[in-house]
């Protein structure tokens, strides 16, 4: 049996993540508004835009404290954050859809997002994904490299320097890799169960520009941040 053995280094920058990662939440909980009250599909709209531009600025600090990400070539830093920002965003809210709630509030949750204005096509695709995080019960750290290891993914379009954001997301996936064999001792397939979620939350990729033009409504507005982000208007 071979001693899993996390270096000092490696604790160090698990520190980091995790501390930038709890430093750079959003305040507002959207989970908590909408267990309180019923919104009109405008008015989920405008949440969810909102949600998603304090998102992407939480995702810029959060990104920043990503120990080599600085030295990476600038354009490249922007490629990443423009290619990510969408599944950090599914992978946030899917953070927050498996957390523990009192009972019965995950099916007041669930009951509230499908009568937000998604169209019902994406219902599917978009709890399946939610549920399948929720069986993971990742502890913190691990939600917070997940979603480090998915900004610095090296194939997103226009990275010029992949082999950089390789060695840095490699760093990662080393520690999160070492951490859940310690973390789940009995389930050695629980890293490669973690990775096949990354590949899911891509397919959600696919379907956010069409999630968003399809709101039970008509006059989408955007803000300009999120024009830049998602590939609408
Ligand atoms: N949470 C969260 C969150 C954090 C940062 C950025 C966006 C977020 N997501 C949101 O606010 C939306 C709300 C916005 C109002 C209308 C109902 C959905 N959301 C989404 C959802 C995100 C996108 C797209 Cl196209 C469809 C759905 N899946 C959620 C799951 C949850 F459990 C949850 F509470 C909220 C959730």
């Amino acid at each position: 049996k071979e001693k899993i053995e996390i270096t000092k280094e490696q604790q160090a920058l698990m520190k980091i993540i995790l501390d930038a990662y709890n430093r750079h939440q959003i305040p507002q909980d959207v989970a908590k508004k909408l267990l309180q009250d019923q919104y009109s599909a405008e008015e989920n709209f405008l949440l969810l835009t909102e949600m998603a531009t304090s998102q992407v600025q939480v995702l810029v600090e959060f990104t920043k404290n990503i120990p080599g990400f600085l030295s990476l070539d600038h354009e490249d830093q922007i490629a990443l954050l423009k290619g990510s920002a969408v599944e950090a965003m599914f992978l946030r809210s899917a953070q927050v859809f498996s957390r523990k709630m009192p009972k019965g509030h995950t099916e007041v949750l669930e009951a509230r997002i499908r009568k937000s204005g998604i169209s019902e096509e994406f219902m599917t695709p978009m709890f399946n994904f939610y549920k399948s995080i929720g069986e993971l019960h990742m502890v913190q750290e691990e939600q917070a490299l997940l979603t480090a290891i998915t900004i610095l993914t090296p194939d997103r379009p226009h990275v010029k320097d992949q082999h950089a954001v390789e060695r840095l997301q490699e760093s990662m996936l080393d520690v999160l890799r070492k951490l859940c064999a310690l973390q789940h001792p009995q389930e050695p397939q629980y890293f490669a169960r973690l990775l096949g979620r990354l590949t899911e939350l891509r397919t959600l990729n696919h379907y956010h520009t069409e999630m968003l033009t399809s709101w039970r409504m008509n006059d989408h507005k955007f803000t300009p941040l999120l024009c830049e982000i998602w590939d609408v208007q």
